[in-house]
């Protein structure tokens, strides 16, 4: 799914009104509708509840008015409050002309807010997209008021006073909204850490608008859904074997980690690698070849950590992170893997320590490598903090692009920012995968399908950082989110991956 900006929104809206020879009042009516029966169907509201309307004067407040109408006219208890405001927009006016006698809209003030039960549902349709500075006065006192309420909160298409991509100012009045429901496609800002507590759940209302200008509307940021991808690992041939899906090198372990080795092993091997090799410590052998006889070991000479490269013309794909230690030798093993490499490579853990502790090595890293850091490692990868989410993610797409490589930045909805600067935000996993271990898992994976001969890059980084998730997602029914371990997600691997075969 693309993120769009506000003003390909608007102009989204206009095309499609064209397209389908409707009106915007008409558009302004699906989108209510939409979301009205969202509140009845899935909120279960009862006649009984206490609802409260609160419209701003552009087109989301319109919604607003026509979910008020609708309410009103299914017999519910509607209060209808609106803001002051010099200029209203066309539809909210011509809204505002149909609403029936019984439901008068009241005006707030700074003052005279309205009394909001703690039990309450408020709909908050005070500003959408058309936000363009923070807000203050009358507003910023409902927003405020409506957070210290105690009510349940339902969105309109944004919680009022968030910006739909870009950062606000701190201390801006902002909705802390329980859900979000918004039109047909995600914003960019229901997928940063730093929105969580004012857009809720979030979910999309499709208002059937034209597939064919989203389809033609360019844009550099999306949202990857199992739908897109469905289809995009191929098949395995009836009469492939195991040289046919790519032998696979982890460099991986250290002294008391080498649980990230075995780990990120397995996911290699249920991610569908044909082989894998590991290297460990020495002191690593039996460790491994009891937890994963499937994948061959090679052991390093130090007992500890490793200290050699092994010759790499077996091998299609190098992975080299996992609890690897960041000993001078081990620094001297990943700068030679950098210089000589012909496969392309997977790093993950203490080899962007290194490379941030050393950062002449990213000179180094060769075009299409994938790194995989969490925020803190992607910080010392860059070596500034970043001002915000929004910073981070123009760190990590100038990151893409001085260094020719894709690189993830792990979390919930986890991004991948390719060289040419495009962003794709995962859609699968859940807060249990937030254990020691998922990112060992996650690297396994990605080496598998990186050693796969027929994924570009890019398809193969998409199909990992889902099939990741996902495989956390079918383990959590099995485990619940506190008992959801690294092992699990490595159990699921297959089937998630199942689900995405052509
Ligand atoms: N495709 C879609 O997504 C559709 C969107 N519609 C709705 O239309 C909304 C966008 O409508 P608008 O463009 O009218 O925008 P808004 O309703 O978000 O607000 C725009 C109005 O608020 C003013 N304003 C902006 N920031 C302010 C601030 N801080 N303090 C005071 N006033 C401020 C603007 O000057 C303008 O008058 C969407 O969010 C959605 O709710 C639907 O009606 C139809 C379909
Ligand atoms: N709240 C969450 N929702 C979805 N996925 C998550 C969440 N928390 C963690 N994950 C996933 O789990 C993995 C954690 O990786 P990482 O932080 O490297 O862990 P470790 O170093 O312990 O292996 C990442 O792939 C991340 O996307
Ligand atoms: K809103």
């Amino acid at each position: 799914m693309k993120l769009l900006s506000p003003a390909q929104t608007r102009a989204l809206d206009q095309a499609t009104i064209r397209a389908q020879y409707t009106t915007s009042t008409a558009l302004m009516e699906r989108a209510a509708d939409a979301v009205t029966n969202w509140l009845l169907n899935e909120l279960l509201l009862d006649y009984d509840t206490e609802i409260h309307v609160c419209c701003g004067p552009g087109n989301n407040g319109g919604d607003g008015l026509v979910v008020a109408r609708n309410l009103h006219r299914a017999g519910y208890r509607v209060h209808l409050w609106l803001l002051p405001a010099a200029r209203h927009s066309p539809d909210f006016t011509h809204q505002q002309q149909q609403l029936p006698a019984g439901l008068a809209g009241q005006q707030i003030s700074p003052n005279q807010l309205p009394a909001i039960a703690a039990g309450a549902v408020v709909v908050d349709a005070l500003f959408g997209t058309g936000l363009s500075r923070p807000l203050e006065g009358a507003a910023a006192a409902l927003v405020r008021h409506i957070n210290d309420s105690g009510a349940m909160v339902v969105a309109v298409d944004m919680p009022s006073g968030l910006y739909a991509d870009a950062p606000q100012p701190a201390d801006c009045a902002v909705v802390r909204a329980d859900f979000t429901l918004s039109f047909e496609l995600p914003k960019l800002a229901f997928l940063l850490p730093q929105n969580a507590g004012f857009v809720g759940d979030w979910r999309l209302l499709p208002i059937g608008l034209d597939q064919e200008v989203i389809h033609n509307t360019a844009v550099d940021r999306f949202f990857v859904t199992a739908d897109e991808l469905r289809g995009q690992l191929p098949k395995r041939p009836k009469f492939s074997h195991k040289g046919t899906f790519g032998h696979a090198l982890l460099l991986a372990g250290s002294k008391g980690k080498m649980g990230a080795a075995v780990l990120a092993t397995q996911a290699c091997l249920c991610g569908g690698a044909g082989l894998v090799t590991t290297r460990v410590p020495a002191a690593g052998y039996d460790i491994l070849q009891i937890s994963a006889p499937e994948a061959m070991c090679l052991t390093d000479p130090d007992t500890d950590c490793i200290t050699e490269l092994p010759d790499l013309a077996p091998y299609d794909a190098v992975g080299i992170g996992p609890g690897l230690g960041q000993h001078d030798d081990t620094r001297m093993v990943l700068r030679q893997l950098l210089e000589t490499a012909q496969v392309p490579l997977v790093l993950d853990a203490d080899a962007l320590n290194l490379l941030g502790a050393y950062p002449d090595l990213q000179n180094l890293l060769p075009p299409n490598s994938l790194l995989t850091p969490h925020p803190k490692e992607f910080e010392r990868l860059v070596g500034e903090p970043a001002r915000d989410d929004y910073h981070r993610l123009d760190q990590l797409r100038d990151f893409a692009g001085r260094t020719r490589c894709y690189c993830v930045l792990k979390g919930a909805y986890t991004a991948l920012a390719a060289p040419d600067g495009t962003l794709y935000f995962n859609s699968t996993g859940n807060p249990g995968m937030a254990t020691g271990g998922s990112g060992d898992v996650l690297t396994g994976l990605l080496l598998a399908l990186r050693a796969h001969r027929h994924l570009s890059p890019l398809t193969a980084a998409l199909l990992g950082l889902h099939a990741h998730g996902r495989a956390g997602d079918l383990a959590l029914p099995h485990t619940g989110h506190a008992g959801l371990l690294a092992s699990d997600i490595v159990r699921f691997i297959g089937p998630a991956l199942e689900e995405l075969m052509g």
